[in-house]
């Protein structure tokens, strides 16, 4: 193993297999008929087809890709460029902007997921500025504080680039939003107002050439635990998806231009377990670095999280107690700065 740091090895149960499943059926959703009032083309879907689609997708795994989403090519290049010169950066540059445990945006290289160290580097910022969150994860306290994005110098307009980005991003993030909740049978704007004070953020990740492919991973196993993300995802590819019908890791082949939406653990508890928050990882090479762009849509830190009384009955009960978004982000953000020994809070805590 040479001079690789053991924290980045995972067990072998874990480690990427030496081959790879392509998964070139996770649904690729046309969405062209949400951005064009006249939509007379055979290749684009009705508003009715395009519900079924993605109620379908949701269920059988949990993600899917989305073309003609209507968030200009210029936008998303212009951000993937500065995110590339922002990383191309000497370490000690990237540090005067690192995250810390007073401020969780900004750079950082040492992140763990489940434990493991991920060969990865990230840069997060928040939607809102300043972002409102719980002060602790101490379930009794009740203080607030405000996050505030840090930006660095250079390049010259990345802040402007990720700001751009984000708007058009938010504004895709909606439209799923409202799409999902017409599939489940809702109106369109049933999930709207648990997103006034979102506590969302973008991440820039950036995954450099690993010399142990198999033995570490860009980012470990896991599952997002907000309602929904948005990811882009450069020509390289790596994100692998745990497929529900088999349990076999398959990689999502990287499609120009689309977005990989999937749903969280939030959706997942609103939805009584209609839809599932999937595991993913990412799988690192030795020949070319990697970048994506993930956007986590979460809704503000007062929610309470649990299962819509439209969506239970005396059949269908619900099946989660009632959780604090806020508290519950907060004690998973605390294991990004700890290596800690025991299991990180998740949805199945609340179980009923
Ligand atoms: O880089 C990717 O493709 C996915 C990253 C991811 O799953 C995450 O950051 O939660
Ligand atoms: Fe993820």
């Amino acid at each position: 193993m040479g001079d690789i740091d053991e924290a980045f090895i995972q067990s072998v149960e874990h480690r990427p297999k030496s081959t790879t499943v392509e998964a070139q059926s996770i649904p690729v959703i046309n969405l062209s008929a949400l951005n064009s009032q006249h939509c007379s083309s055979n290749s684009s879907s009705s508003m009715e087809d395009l519900i079924v689609q993605v109620g379908e997708a949701c269920k059988k795994w949990g993600f899917f890709q989305v073309i003609n989403h209507g968030v200009p090519s210029s936008c998303r290049e212009k951000v993937e460029v500065a995110s590339r010169a922002f990383f191309r950066q000497p370490s000690e540059e990237k540090r005067k902007v690192r995250r810390d445990e007073a401020n969780p945006m900004g750079f950082y290289d040492t992140e763990h997921t489940k434990n493991i160290r991920d060969w990865k580097q990230v840069f997060d910022f928040t939607v809102e500025n300043p972002t409102v969150v719980p002060a602790s994860h101490e379930p009794d306290d009740v203080e607030l504080q405000e996050i505030v994005n840090q930006w660095p110098e250079y390049p010259p307009n990345f802040r402007e680039a990720c700001e751009e980005y984000t708007r058009e991003i938010v504004k895709l993030a909606y439209k799923l939003l409202e799409l999902i909740s017409l599939s489940l049978g809702l109106p369109a704007e049933k999930f709207n107002g648990f997103f006034k004070n979102q506590t969302s953020f973008m991440r820039l990740n950036y995954y450099p050439v690993c010399p142990v492919p198999h033995l570490a991973l860009g980012v470990g196993r896991h599952k997002d635990s907000g309602a929904l993300t948005v990811l882009s995802q450069d020509d390289v590819g790596g994100l692998e998806v745990k497929r529900k019908s088999d349990g076999e890791w398959v990689l999502v082949r990287p499609t120009p231009n689309a977005y990989i939406i999937n749903v969280g653990d939030v959706i997942q508890v609103w939805s009584n377990d209609k839809y599932e928050s999937v595991e993913h990882r990412v799988i690192v090479n030795s020949e070319r670095e990697r970048f994506s762009i993930p956007f986590f849509f979460n809704p503000s830190h007062a929610v309470m999280v649990e299962p819509l009384k439209e969506l239970t009955s005396k059949q269908n009960p619900a099946r989660y107690k009632p959780y604090n978004w806020g508290k519950f982000h907060t004690t998973r953000n605390i294991s990004n700065f700890k290596k800690l020994n025991v299991e990180n809070v998740q949805i199945y805590h609340f179980r009923i």
